[in-house]
Formats: C-alpha cells, structure tokens, sequence
C-alpha cells in the first residue's frame, strides 16, 4: 500500500506540472491573438513547449481524473508550424464533423487512442469503440489492444452500440460512485455517428462531468443546424477541409478571445505505426494480466487459524485492482449468490469456503453444507473411501438432499438460535461480539445450494422452509449464524408467498456470477457481461453503483492444492473432533452398516423394530418401539415390493434384541414372490436361535383365533410376520361354523390385546384400502399405530389417518414412518436388504 500511494503522489505531482505547462502553452497561444503567428521566435517557443507537452512521462497522466494534454497534429503557419494540443480524459471530449470513412480521421482516432493509452498508468484506460458506418474498420489496425484486453470488440449493430451504451453508463456510475483514485477512464469512439437515439445518449455521456471518468471521442458529428445533433459538453470541435482542421476552442482552456478557436490550420497527425502499437498492446496486456489474475493461493491467509470471529468472518475473494475481500458481519450478515448453470457457482463457493476455513479455526467457524441439485459439490469436505479426512469445521454436510433434510437442517440451525438466545441473555449482552472470548460459540455459515428447490411446490414443507430461512436470516446476524443462499434460478426467489422482500431485505450481499443478474436490482444490469471467472459483488442489496466487479480463481483447476489445504487443516483438528454429520441423498443405507443396528442388543426394552434411517441431520435411527399398548403393531403400506424389505428389517433389528428362545416368530409369506425373503429370514433366525415358523393362510387364520384367545405358548413375545396381509382376507373373512367369529374378528382382538401378552404384528398391505378395512374401518386407525407409507398417495393416507396437509411425495427410496400414538411423523431412508446381518 506503501509503495502504491508513492507512485500515486508521484503520478498527481507529474500531472500538475504538466497542467502548468500546458496553461502557459495556452496563455501564448491566446496572447498571439486570432491572426496568424507572425513572430518566428513565438513559433519557435510553441514548438518548443508543444514538443514537451505531447510526450508526457509515458504511464503517468491521470486520465481517469484530469484532463491530459493530446496532441492532434501540427498547427501550420506562413512562419513555421507548431504542435496543437487539446485536453481529453475524463470530463473532456472531441468530436469531428467527418466520420472515419475518411481515412485522416481514422488515423487521428487511433493516434489519439494510442496517445491516451501509452500517457496512462497500465490499466486505468479502457476502450469501447462504435462503428456503424464502416462496421468496426476503423479499429482494425488496433487489433493488437483488443487482445491485450484494453479495447471492446467495436459496436456495430443498433443492439451492440445499445449495450456498449448501457456499460458506459453503468461505468459513469460506479465511478461517480468511487474514490477518484480508483477510477478507470472509459474511452468511447465513435468513428462514425450512431443512430439518433444512441447519438443522444452519447451526447449525455459528454455533459456527465469528470468524476464520470468518460472521454467521448465523436465522428462524423455536425452540429450544423438546430436540431440536427445534440449538443456536446466539454468537447473541442475539429472541422475538416480539403487538406487540414480546423480546431475549436478546447473547453476550460480556448484558444481564441472570440470563440473562433485556433487560427491556424492543423495538419492532423497520422496513424501510428505498428510497432508503436503492439508495443503498447504487450506492455498493457501484460499489466492486465498482472491485474487480474488470481490464483487459489491468492485467497489464503499467511497463518492458518490465526483469525478471530468476534466481530465477523472475512475471506479474500479475489481481486478487481486490489483484493476484493467479503465478510459475514453486521453490514452483510446474509449473502445471495446467482449464476447460472456452469456459471461457476461451485467454484465460487468452494474459494469462500476454503478461504474461510483457512482463516478460522474450528472453535471459529462451523459449516452446515446443503446441497440440493445432483451433483457432487461438497463431497470433498466428507471422509470417503478413497479420501478418509475431512473439512473439521464440517458439522453437517448433506449432498443431493431431500428437501425434508434441508427443513430438518434448518430446525437444527433454529434450535441453535435458541440456545445462542439463552447464552446471551445469561451473560445479558444482546450480540454474540458482546460475549466473553470463552463462552463466545462459534459463527455458523450455511450454504444452500441451489436453495430454490426447497420452496418448489405449494405445500408444507415449502412454507417450513419459507418460516425458517425467514427467522434465521432474521435472528441469525446478532447470533452469529449466517446465511449463503445461492441459486441458478431466481424463480424461486419470487416464489415466497410474497414475503421475498421481508426475506431477501437480510441478504444486504449479492453475488452475480454470469446469467445471475437476477440477484441484483432489476435496474442493475452489472452482471450483463460477466464472463466466467468474474462476478459482481454488490453490498448493497443489489441496488445499481454498489458493484465490483471480481475476478476469482478457479479451485476445480487447483484440485491439488486444495487437498493438500484440506489435509492440512484435518491434521490440525483438535482432539475428538468427530467428523461431519453426512447426508447422502442417493445412498441406500444398509442394515448391517448401520450402528443403530451395531448398538442393538438382548434385552433392549421395549424393543426397537429399526426400518431405515431418517432423513435429518444426525440420520437418526428409523423405528417403533414395541411396548404393551394396545395398537403397537407395524403396517407396511404400498405396492412397492421395498414393503419386503422393510418387514425384514424390522424382524431382523427385533431379533437381535432378544436371547435365543424368547421369541418366535411366525412368518406368512401370502404374496406372490415373498417366500424366499421369508425362508431365508426363518434361516436367519432359526440359526440365531429363535424358534420360527412357516404360515399358509389357513394357518395364519389358526393362529390368530389361538393368539385372539390368548394361548401364546410360554412367556417372551410371539412377532407374526405377514408379507401380503392383504392376500390373506379371503381367509379372514370367513367366519368360523363353531364359534361364530371371522378371522378379523380374531384379528381386531389381537390388534388391540396382543401387545399386553407380548403379540405384535408386522405386516405388509399393498394397499390402504385393504388396511383400512382389516381394521374394521378408519375409526380402528390406532390399532394398528405403526405406520410405514411407501408409494402412497399422500391424500389418501391423510385421509386415512384424519391429517390434513401430510406434505408427503412419494418416491423410490423414501417412506413416510408415521407413529400414532406419538404423533410423529418423519421421512426416512428404508434399509436395502443385503444378505449380511447375520
Ligand atoms: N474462476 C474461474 N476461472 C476459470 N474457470 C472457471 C472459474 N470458475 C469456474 N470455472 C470453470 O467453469 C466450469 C463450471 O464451474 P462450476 O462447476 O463451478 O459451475 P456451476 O455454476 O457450479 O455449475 P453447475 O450449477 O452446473 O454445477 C468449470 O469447468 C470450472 O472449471
């Protein structure tokens, strides 16, 4: 910084002489009256003076804030001739009254551009050129500054020199916006004239002022009559005849008393040459390139973990000319990404969140990482396989997430606030930064990728979503929690019952990646004409003149360096960190990996009959408790031949808990394709211990009227397994010539007097239908209170356990685990079978 502010005072001080030349150079020249030059010893000291004038110290001249002396030709006298001047840069402008089509204003434009581009420090002049007469020939012979990177492809078309337009104004913003000293200076030529309206607004650009930092070089504008052009601010007039030009007075500094401008022809300079050209372009592309590129190690600290939270969180992004570095703190609690597909959202996340994590220590900083599109984006910060380490400030991590698993995430993030609100009101502070430095938590970040998924749909779950996003990005800034929503559509953000404003009003930063623009305010077109690499960032909700435009690097081309970061801070963890928290939406969980499975043991009390996993944060244990009460009994529902597996799980987990011979299980394998599961599992069991069974419908019938009759052999616990209970009602329904009693009869009686002797049934209905007329009819729901939906309508099994608006979509791989007399209801991942609980 040092350094840089010395070159800047050297800069100024450079350009104040020059300005005081340049006065003096036109006092002469004024004093020398509207007639020709006579005296041989003024040309003499004019030439002298211009020959000093037109080569300033190369690289020096502030142009983006002053006016700088350029020189146009040489002015021809009877006595001699002399350099001619006129100020342009910011705030000074030049129009000539024929366009590029004749080749002596061709050349003057370019020896102009080449003037200011060579006078300026390497990257404070960018240039926009507009050509429609000649489509973009005038700027052919420049096509060395273009691939420098310091001049536009030339507008050409109506819609071109329309955006060309829109970014010059978008430009005069920003810089009426920005410190002086880091105003770029927008060059815009116009070889030859737009079309009016475009004339118009170009014509505006002239009267906006220096602090624009806008230099208009116009040709072909002929202000000969009223109404034929718009009127230009600041701008030396040329006019073109046979041989040489006529100049006008230049603004602030004429030349003549009268307003007649220099009396002296001007034999206009010609191009530069080729050489001078691409030797400019080579030593701006090379500042260019030095300016913006940025690489991963660019965003990493000098000394990990070295930060402290307190106040907020702050990472380098990249740079625009210096660093650009972004925070979590009061000002920008919540950020808002966009871009579209491939825009490099990814990667823009994965430089913050390595940026952070370098910075601050897991007593710091947490991470919560939710993604919801297919896709592996935070895969890296979880152990796998191949990689068993992980990102240690990763609490929960989920990838392809359920929406269920993002609404349970955000109830974790909520139950936090509360506690953070406890701890605060005990120490009676109100801020997290108030707290002392060893009761203060750490800050938590949560990305949300692709967040509009989780308010798709009209229904429950999206209203969750809605309520928790809206009370964390409410409560979270005092708390320390902060919000990343990042998303490539932003129809999700106008999606929120109307509350966007109230919702969107906490994310004060705005990240534009390309196609993104949507984040920002719709009369912010910034994000226009990013390309990848870049990004806008806006710390003002958007609203247009708050931008900057960054690069940043790309981490996927640094995949290296970023394992060896990630190794380094999993090597640092503290003692008994435990990793992530993982939630993988397109993984079939399995029994026998599971360690609530590990953890089952004989005698567990009531026992667990264990289905899957539910979808939340800690992937808790899916399962009911078999107690004594009437009605603990488990119905699986649905045609989903998974029904299988979950009954399998189920008696397999219940099996496990009790010592050989205190449990029998009899299993009734009625639907089609469902004995081999049920010998296998009578294998299993009988191998384990446990005396087990083979039932027919017929038998099933017998052993119910036994069960209904309360002779269950013995103390322990009798598990009748039905794969396809609803086969077995042609036999059920028929009503025993003795006793008078159906099958349904005895199966009601077991239903709801089974469990106090130890009785539980573990079925599979196809259908909620057959279910509910089992039962005697949906007033019987809770007797059978254990209930595992797989492809059931979520209307239908509302209807049939009297809940309105269940928010349920069935899908493969998913089940609705509904306990009724717990009044619980939870998605969860059912187990797949795999052959090795034994
Ligand atoms: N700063 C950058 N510089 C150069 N290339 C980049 C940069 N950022 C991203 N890219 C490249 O762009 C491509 C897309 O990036 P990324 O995967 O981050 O996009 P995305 O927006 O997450 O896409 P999607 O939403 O489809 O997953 C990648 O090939 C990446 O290497």
């Amino acid at each position: 910084m040092g350094r840089l502010a010395t070159a800047y005072r050297q800069a100024v001080a450079l350009h104040r002489q020059a300005l005081r030349r340049w006065e003096v150079a036109r006092r002469a020249l004024a004093a020398a009256g509207p007639a020709p030059v006579g005296s041989p010893e003024l040309v003499a000291r004019l030439a002298r003076l211009g020959g000093e004038l037109a080569t300033p110290v190369p690289g020096t001249a502030r142009a983006a804030t002053h006016p700088v002396p350029v020189r146009l030709g040489e002015a021809t006298t009877v006595d001699g001739g002399f350099p001619v001047l006129v100020p342009l840069g910011a705030g000074a402008h030049l129009a000539i009254d024929t366009d590029a089509r004749d080749p002596r204003v061709g050349e003057l434009l370019r020896a102009v551009v080449v003037r200011l581009l060579a006078a300026a420090p390497a990257g404070t002049v960018r240039v926009a050129g507009i050509d429609p007469a000649a489509f973009g020939a005038a700027f052919l012979p420049l096509r060395p500054l273009l691939d420098a990177g310091v001049l536009g492809p030339a507008a050409t078309t109506v819609a071109e020199t329309t955006a060309l337009l829109d970014a010059a104004e978008r430009h005069a913003r920003t810089a009426l916006a920005a410190a002086p000293e880091d105003r770029e200076l927008l060059l815009v030529v116009a070889a030859s004239a737009p079309p009016p309206r475009e004339l118009a607004r170009l014509a505006a650009l002239t009267h906006a002022g220096p602090a624009a930092a806008v230099c208009v070089l116009l040709a072909g504008h002929r202000p000969a009559g009223p109404g034929e052009a718009p009127p230009l601010g600041a701008t030396t007039q040329l006019r073109l005849n046979e041989r040489y030009a006529l100049v006008g007075d230049p603004p602030g500094r004429p030349f003549s008393a009268d307003g007649s401008g220099l009396a002296a022809p001007v034999l206009l300079d010609g191009d530069p040459s080729h050489a001078a050209v691409t030797g400019l372009a080579r030593r701006l592309g090379e500042a260019v390139r030095r300016a913006t590129t940025v690489t991963f190690a660019d965003l990493l600290p000098a000394r990990r973990w070295a930060e402290s939270s307190a106040t907020g969180l702050r990472t380098v992004l990249g740079r625009a000319r210096e660093q650009v570095t972004v925070s979590f703190d009061d000002a920008t609690p919540h950020w808002l990404v966009g871009g579209r597909t491939g825009a490099g959202k990814t990667v823009f996340l994965l430089d913050v969140l390595y940026g952070l994590a370098a910075r601050y220590s897991p007593a710091e900083l947490q991470l919560f990482l939710l993604d919801f599109k297919e896709g592996v984006s935070f895969t890296e910060f979880v152990p796998t396989e191949r990689d068993p380490s992980w990102l240690p400030h990763a609490r929960a991590v989920g990838i392809e997430s359920d929406r269920e698993y993002g609404v349970a995430a955000l109830r974790e993030l909520r139950a936090e606030l509360t506690r953070r609100a406890d701890l605060l009101k005990r120490h009676g502070v109100s801020k997290l930064a108030d707290l002392p430095p060893n009761a203060r938590p750490p800050r938590i970040v949560t990305v949300v990728d692709e967040f509009h998924v989780l308010f798709a749909g009209n229904d429950p779950l999206a209203r969750q979503a809605v309520d928790l996003i809206e009370e964390l990005a409410r409560k979270g800034r005092s708390y320390g929690l902060h919000l990343v929503l990042a998303s490539q559509s932003t129809t999700g953000i106008e999606a929120l019952y109307g509350r966007a404003e109230a919702i969107f009003g906490q994310f004060p930063l705005r990240v534009a990646l390309p196609g993104g623009g949507g984040v920002l305010d719709p009369l912010n077109d910034a994000a226009k004409t990013l390309t990848l690499g870049t990004a806008v960032v806006n710390t003002a909700g958007g609203t247009a003149g708050a931008d900057t435009e960054v690069h940043f690097p790309d981490a996927h081309a640094a995949a290296a360096e970023l394992a060896a970061l990630r190794h380094e801070l999993f090597a640092a963890r503290p003692a008994g960190a435990r990793p992530p928290a993982v939630f993988r939406g397109y993984e079939t969980p399995r029994l026998a990996d599971d360690p609530a499975w590990a953890a089952l043991a004989p005698g567990d009390e009531p026992p667990l009959a264990l289905v899957g996993r539910t979808v939340d944060v800690a992937g808790s244990p899916a399962g009911f408790r078999l107690d004594a009460s009437p009605g603990r009994h488990l119905a699986v529902i649905g045609t989903a031949t998974s029904g299988v597996d979950v009954l399998r799980s189920a008696a397999l987990s219940l099996a496990r808990q009790h010592a050989p011979g205190t449990a029998r299980f009899l299993f009734a394998p009625l639907a089609p394709g469902t004995t081999e599961t049920a010998d296998d599992l009578a294998m299993t069991l009988a191998a384990a211990g446990h005396p087990v069974r083979r039932l027919d419908a017929g038998a099933l019938r017998t052993h119910l009227a036994d069960l209904a009759a309360g002779s269950a052999p013995g103390t322990g616990r009798t598990y009748l397994v039905v794969f396809g209970m609803d086969a077995a009602a042609g036999a059920l329904a028929a009503t025993d010539p003795e006793t008078f009693r159906s099958g349904h009869d005895d199966l009601r009686a077991v239903l709801r007097q089974g469990p106090a002797h130890g009785v539980h049934l573990l079925g599979w209905w196809r259908g909620l239908r057959r279910l509910a007329e089992d039962l005697g009819g949906s007033q019987n729901r809770d007797d059978v209170a254990c209930l595992v939906a797989l492809n059931v309508p979520a209307a239908d099994l509302g209807l049939h356990l009297g809940v309105h608006d269940l928010g349920y979509a069935p899908r493969d791989g998913r089940a609705l685990l509904v306990d009724r007399h717990e009044h619980r209801t939870a998605l969860a991942v059912p187990f797949a079978a795999d052959g090795d609980e034994s």
